[in-house]
């Protein structure tokens, strides 16, 4: 197992290569895999609703280090996870663009529906010094945790997908099939291409900016890859652009699928971006609802490290149709764990016997949902590690 630190060698400079996330990024099969869990700070834990209630509202938790770094360390010191992740949120990005996010209790993020060029137009441009100094205690959480966390423990920071952010950004709320982000994108294309340009640009600045800080490896969470529209208008909606989208942004040809257009191209360019300016810099991908296909074309696609895989992916047949060198993570059920027992060993070990002597980063297909049992996170972890 781990290496033994001396007494006179600080936690903090323990080398890169010693955290198992990292090393499985880097292409190394670590076996039994590391874990973490998507939403692992969250509200499936005791520790975590007391924080929340003494912060007072989920935006004031996330914008306070105290507050934040507190959180994100709670899954750490009660399971041992190999990564934490930064404790924020994927809206953060819309609301330092100065639309207006709220949280409501026990609905979820209510935003102004950005419905339109009006509202459009009344977003702060992506080179605006404002949204970066919005954005200023976020990374000073990143800083505060890599200081605080164990040396072996690998700090990710993340961001949303542009198209994820964008069908928030235009909905107002995550109705179940974001159909208002599909009408606008079958009517007002333009539009979508210049909100999604704007959000490549302000996120590749944001990761760099969470690297710099002192994340080791960042994740973007696409979760609404399955409501990408399935065919794009061939002509229709206005075609005059709308500011400046980048030459890159626009699709060569017409025919470009929507998950080409707006999920793996953006994707891709934030993946360059970050890179040019942060070089090795490691990137996971989680591309929900976009099935094996999808999946298969993360990384080959985009140039990320790794592919997220959500619950709905046979993770056997996603393994036999990429080359054995991809890096995956995730795939266990979410309600596997909240069903437990010998249900959630046995998709534990499916897991392990879908991956063995692959590079894979055990974690779920999908977030941990607040009815989830302590007591069964515990019995996952215990399974993977061979002591259940
Ligand atoms: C789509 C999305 C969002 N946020 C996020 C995504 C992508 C991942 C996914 O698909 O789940 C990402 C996210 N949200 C949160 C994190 C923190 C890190 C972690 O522990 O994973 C991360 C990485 C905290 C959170 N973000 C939110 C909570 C719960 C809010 C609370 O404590 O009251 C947490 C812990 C709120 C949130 N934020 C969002 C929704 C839809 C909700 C409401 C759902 C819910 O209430 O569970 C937007």
């Amino acid at each position: 197992m781990g290496t033994t630190m001396t007494g006179t060698q600080r936690e903090s400079e323990r080398k890169p290569s010693e955290r198992k996330v990292l090393r499985v990024l880097e292409g190394d099969a670590v076996g039994p895999p590391p874990a973490w869990m998507m939403r692992q700070a969250g509200r499936y834990l005791p520790e975590y609703r007391a924080t929340r209630a003494e912060a007072g509202s989920f935006l004031d938790l996330c914008y306070s280090p105290d507050f934040a770094v507190e959180v994100t360390l709670q899954p750490i010191r009660r399971f041992g996870f190999d990564a934490a992740i930064l404790f924020s949120d994927i809206l953060v990005i819309p609301h330092a663009l100065g639309q207006d996010v709220r949280f409501v209790e026990g609905e979820g993020p209510r935003l102004d529906p950005l419905d339109g060029r009006a509202a459009y137009g009344r977003l702060r441009e992506a080179g605006d010094p404002a949204v970066m100094t919005h954005l200023a205690p976020v990374f000073e959480t990143v800083t505060r945790l890599r200081a605080e966390l164990p040396g072996e423990t690998t700090l990710l920071g993340f961001c949303g997908a542009p198209w994820t952010v964008a069908s928030y950004m235009i909905g107002g709320r995550g109705t179940p099939d974001l159909a208002p982000a599909r009408a606008l994108a079958e009517g007002d294309t333009a539009l979508v291409d210049a909100l999604i340009d704007r959000l490549v640009t302000v996120q590749t600045d944001y990761l760099v900016r969470q690297l710099e800080a002192g994340a080791d490896a960042v994740q973007i969470f696409e979760s609404h890859a399955g409501t990408l529209p399935r065919a794009l208008p061939a002509s229709g909606g206005p075609v005059e652009p709308v500011g400046d989208v980048a030459e890159s942004a626009l699709p060569d040809a017409p025919a470009a699928d929507a998950l080409t257009r707006w999920s793996l191209r953006p994707i891709a360019r934030m993946v360059a971006g970050v890179r040019a300016r942060v070089p090795g810099a490691k990137i996971i991908v989680f591309a929900r609802g976009s099935g094996l296909d999808g999946h298969a074309r993360v990384v080959p696609e985009t140039g990320a490290d790794a592919v997220g895989v959500d619950w709905g992916v046979d993770l056997k047949a996603l393994r036999a149709a990429v080359p054995p060198t991809m890096v995956t993570q995730g795939n266990l059920h979410p309600e596997t764990l909240i069903e437990g027992g010998a249900a959630l060993d046995a998709a534990v070990d499916t897991v392990l016997a879908a991956t063995a002597g692959l590079p894979h980063i055990f974690n779920l297909g999908h977030g941990i949902t607040p009815q989830t049992p302590v007591a069964h996170v515990e019995r996952m972890l215990a399974r993977l590690r061979g002591q259940g």
